[in-house]
């Protein structure tokens, strides 16, 4: 009794505290005032220029979807250019071309070294070589049609735009409208309707399995099996660091399909593959160490919650499972986890961005005796989880 009481005390405290703050913070005498006092000049420009960033985030994406499009990235990756040069590559009116390219420096993907002579500013050549963001810019078309009216995309429900098709294996996946021919124009042939999205995973895998392979040992383990490991890239990079570690892949037979050609260009030949779902079948055993690289955020705390009985029981006592994805409440990467995963995930159709301490619940639900979390160097790209059987 006297602890609901004091709990509910402490609440109002934090409520009235925030309505001061709230009404002092959108008095516009106040942020007149704080704007100009020394103390507080730093903070409200920091807040005024992120408010901004916020506001107008869309121009910039745009203008950096432009850039991309237009094949500046790629030109000015090669070397410098003059602004002919890049009219020719883009194929742009030169007054339109030098408007994209005021846009462009401005958000640092491209400078001037000298009169007339272009290269890349400092996050233009950052990118340049992120095949993986590279990637995401290309496929965040679908993606933002389903966002231009976000508070209908909200309303309809999960899963009925064009992001819905996209991911197959989601369970809206046929519900909303088929991207078209241009939106998926990055897409690999090959495996139909599965390919797209395993082509996206895959440029998009080494900057995730970096974060894992930094934080994580595996020189411990004799066999990992990569569950939802899409077209091996995952396996792949771990194969580079751990040459004598035994491998299986797990994923949709169609996916699977499509893994055995990569894998064999990779000289990885020897990993066992394994079609099936997660959802109806039951994991293969062997292996000392089961990963889920950007699986669980997909699916509905159900799904999640077999999935994980469905691990502890391929395993053998010792045997680890590892969780890694973005999460959410990740200090600093809240944009991140709760607000880009949080939509695109209901655009998509299943799951929700989860912390690491639901993890932590639901793997102990699942019968595993440990589990922690294992920073890692960018938390932003992936979390780890790590839980022994
Ligand atoms: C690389 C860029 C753009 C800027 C760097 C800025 C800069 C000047 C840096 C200085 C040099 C330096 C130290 C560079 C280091 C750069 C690093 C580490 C950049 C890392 C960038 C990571 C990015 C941009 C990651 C973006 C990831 C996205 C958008 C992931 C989307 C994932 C999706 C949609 C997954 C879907 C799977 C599903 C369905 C949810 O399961
Ligand atoms: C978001 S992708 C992640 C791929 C890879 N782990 C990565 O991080 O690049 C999700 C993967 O889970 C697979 N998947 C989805 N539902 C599945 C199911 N029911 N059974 C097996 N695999 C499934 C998909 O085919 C896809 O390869």
């Amino acid at each position: 009794m006297t602890t609901g009481g004091s709990e509910k005390g402490r609440q109002s405290l934090r409520l009235r505290w925030l309505n001061a703050r709230n009404r002092m913070l959108a008095s516009p005498a106040f942020q007149r005032f704080a704007m100009r006092n020394i103390f507080f000049r730093r903070t409200a420009r920091y807040h005024a220029n992120s408010m901004f960033a916020v506001i107008t985030g869309f121009v910039q994406t745009k203008a950096l979807t432009a850039a991309v499009d237009a094949g500046l990235i790629r030109r000015l990756a090669q070397g410098p250019a003059t602004t002919a040069d890049l009219a020719a590559v883009s194929g742009l009116e030169l007054k339109a071309l030098q408007r994209l390219l005021g846009a462009a420096k401005a958000i640092d993907l491209v400078e001037l070294a000298e009169d007339d002579l272009w290269v890349l500013g400092q996050r233009g050549a950052a990118l340049s070589t992120n095949q993986g963001a590279l990637a995401m810019i290309e496929h965040h078309k679908i993606f933002y049609d389903d966002l231009a009216d976000p508070i209908a995309m909200l309303k309809g429900g999960r899963g009925q735009g064009k992001l819905a098709a996209f991911w197959t294996y989601a369970p809206a996946a046929g519900q909303g409208q088929p991207a078209t021919a241009d939106d998926a124009s990055w897409q690999g042939g090959g495996d139909g309707a599965v390919a797209p999205y395993s082509a996206l995973m895959a440029a998009s895998q080494p900057m995730v399995a970096e974060q894992v392979l930094d934080a994580y040992d595996f020189r411990r383990h004799q066999c990992l099996m990569d569950v939802g490991g899409g077209h091996g890239a995952f396996l792949a990079e771990v194969a580079g660091r751990h040459p004598g570690l035994a491998m299986k892949l797990f994923d949709l037979p169609a996916v699977v399909e499509g893994a055995k050609a990569r894998l064999a260009t990779r000289g990885l030949s020897h990993v066992a593959l394994h079609g099936g779902s997660f959802r109806d079948d039951p994991l293969p055993q062997g292996a000392d160490v089961i990963s889920l690289v950007r699986i669980c955020h997909d699916h509905d705390d159900a799904v999640v919650r077999a999935l994980l009985k469905k691990a502890h029981a391929a395993l053998p006592p010792g045997g680890r499972l590892l969780i890694a994805e973005p999460m959410a409440g990740t200090p600093g990467a809240e944009v991140m986890g709760d607000a880009y995963f949080g939509l695109y995930l209901w655009a998509m159709g299943s799951g929700r961005p989860r912390t690491a301490a639901d993890y932590l619940a639901l793997l102990a639900q699942a019968g595993f005796a440990t589990a922690r979390e294992v920073s890692t160097a960018l938390p932003m790209v992936t979390r780890l989880v790590v839980a022994e059987r």
